[in-house]
């Protein structure tokens, strides 16, 4: 799915807003009102809410702006006042112009709520933890940090203990621009967004505001949208399913690949069994594990599908095996940092000729000398996560939105895919599009996770996915096996072992 920007500036150097854009077209190509998509906005927004929030859960207190979003507050509250809900409108009068499509759902409330209007601070009603408040104060209209009235909301609804509902984005959050360091923003427990996920809502920066959120459709024009230009998309179960390669009824193991898993040192051969195991797991013909001899009967014994070739070298890895009989390789999980594996790695990458996934120690290797950085192959996976990130491009990002940059400009200048690790792991293409992930959680926070990952992509590979699909496939069900673990055991109990038994193609 695309992710739609507020605000995006175009080759002659103007802003223009993606979302306003694909609501203007709909419009006026479906046709259809502009109260109408508002209508059939706030609709979605109540079909989800009822959802999760029964009628006697709570008093429910909605604050509406005075622009669209205070509209859709407007038509939610009327919704659900007809559903039986026990709630409040309050307006929080911030500005004189009140948005058509507001007067409009103003007049619909036909005297059967009668709104609090609020319009110095000392109207502002106390909030507590047994109120849901609905937040449609400010939406996508923000156009600068909240200042006054509505900021001293804000503060106070973020003081309170009170659960808090966004509609489309919490006030006072860009939504997909940086925020100052001193800027109020609601702190909202659940965001129900419109149509498209919003850059703001992936950046970890912004986790405290955005709580856990939810894209519902409005119908915006399809065809539309798919014709935006876009820099910035999410990897949803439709877009990653495609990618699938069925196998063939007749197939045999020589048509999915074999793989070359160069992984582990004295005390890390857990990693190289892990991302073995997960390699298996995931459709690969067959696998060989290069390790040091110290790793020989452990990999022997835990994994007795994969063969195993083992460096003269008792503790870590020294010498290159040979590579010609491998479809695809992967390199780096718990090897360390010995001065003899940096040469090792140096040699792999002058000389590897088909896909190749890097990670962990290698990356470190090659973060820690330029010449090797020169020798990237064009199409290499790689998997770092933020601090592995930071070593590689030698410097720290200020905040999020740097940090895309960064990433962008390293996935272009050196022609690879980034995966950059985390909750929405975004995966940068060669392209410089940015594909933010949709599943996992915060169990998959835990060692080992990531060599699971790299097991997973380099069976990708080895199948002869293409480096890009490799990535984005093997990202989302990594995340999505990660889910699987999680509820079959919980989110604390959960271990990267069980995110591998959870692999399912
Ligand atoms: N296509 C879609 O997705 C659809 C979107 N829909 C809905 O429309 C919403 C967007 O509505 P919108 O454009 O009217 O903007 P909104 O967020 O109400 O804010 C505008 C108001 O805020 C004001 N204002 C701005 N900054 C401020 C500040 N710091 N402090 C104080 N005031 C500030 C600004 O005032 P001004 O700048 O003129 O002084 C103006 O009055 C969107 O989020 C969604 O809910 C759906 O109904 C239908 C389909
Ligand atoms: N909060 C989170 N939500 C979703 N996925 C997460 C979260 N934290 C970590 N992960 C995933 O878990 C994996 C952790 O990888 P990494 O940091 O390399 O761990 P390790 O090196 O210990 O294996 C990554 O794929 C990352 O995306
Ligand atoms: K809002």
């Amino acid at each position: 799915m695309k992710i739609l920007l507020t605000r995006k500036q175009t080759k002659a150097g103007n802003y223009i807003s993606e979302i306003k854009e694909a609501d203007e077209y709909t419009i006026v190509h479906e046709p259809i009102a502009s109260i109408d998509l508002m209508e059939r906005a706030s609709r979605a927004f109540v079909s989800i809410f009822i959802r999760h929030f029964p009628v006697s859960y709570k008093k429910i207190l909605v604050l509406c702006g005075v622009g669209d979003n205070g509209g859709d507050g407007l038509a939610i509250a009327r919704m659900l006042y007809a559903l039986g809900y026990d709630l409040e409108i309050y307006i929080i009068n911030h500005s004189t112009k009140q948005s058509a499509n507001f007067k409009k759902n103003l007049e619909r409330l036909q005297n059967k709520i009668h709104p609090v209007e609020i319009s110095e601070i000392d109207e502002i009603p106390d909030f507590n933890k047994n109120d849901l408040i609905i937040d449609a104060m400010l939406g996508a209209g923000l156009s600068r940090p909240l200042e006054g009235l509505i900021e001293s909301t804000v503060e106070k609804l973020n003081e309170s203990e009170a659960e808090i509902v966004a509609v489309d984005i919490p006030t006072g959050l860009f939504a997909d621009s940086l925020n100052g360091d001193k800027d109020i923003i609601l702190k909202a427990d659940y965001t129900i967004t419109f149509q498209t996920p919003k850059l703001a809502f992936v950046l970890p920066q912004n986790g405290d505001f955005v709580g856990n959120w939810e894209v519902v459709s409005i119908g915006l024009h399809e065809e539309f949208i798919g014709k935006l230009e876009s820099r910035y998309f999410y990897t949803d179960s439709q877009i990653a399913e495609a990618f699938i390669k069925p196998r063939s009824k007749f197939a045999n193991k020589g048509h999915f690949g074999h793989a070359l898993m160069m992984a582990g040192s004295y005390g890390m051969i857990g990693a190289a069994v892990l991302s073995t195991r997960a390699c298996l797991r995931s459709g690969v013909g067959k696998i060989t594990v290069y390790a040091p001899e110290c790793g020989y009967a452990i990999l022997q014994t835990a994994i007795p599908e994969a063969m195993c070739l083992t460096d003269a070298n008792k503790a870590f890895l020294e010498t290159l095996p040979k590579l010609d009989n491998y479809q695809a390789i992967g390199i780096g999980c718990g090897i360390g940092t010995a001065p003899k594996t940096a040469g090792l790695i140096e040699e792999v990458l002058k000389q590897v000729k088909v896909p190749i996934v890097i990670d962990a120690d290698a990356l470190n290797i090659i973060a820690s000398d330029k010449k090797l950085l020169a020798l990237l192959p064009k199409g290499a996976v790689l998997t770092p996560h933020p601090k592995e990130f930071q070593r590689l491009i030698g410097k720290k990002w200020e905040n999020d939105y740097e940090k895309l940059a960064l990433l962008e400009d390293f996935a272009v200048s050196h022609q690879c895919i980034v995966c950059l690790k985390g909750a929405f792991t975004a995966v940068a293409l060669p392209d410089g599009t940015i594909h933010f992930n949709s599943t996992g959680n915060a169990g998959m926070a835990k060692g080992g996770s990531g060599d699971v990952l790299t097991g997973m992509i380099l069976a990708l590979l080895a199948q002869g996915y293409k480096p890009e699909e490799a990535a984005l496939l093997g990202v989302y069900e990594h995340g999505l096996a990660g889910d699987r673990a999680a509820q079959l055991k919980g989110t604390t109990a959960m271990i990267a072992s069980d995110i591998i038994e959870s692999i399912r193609f």
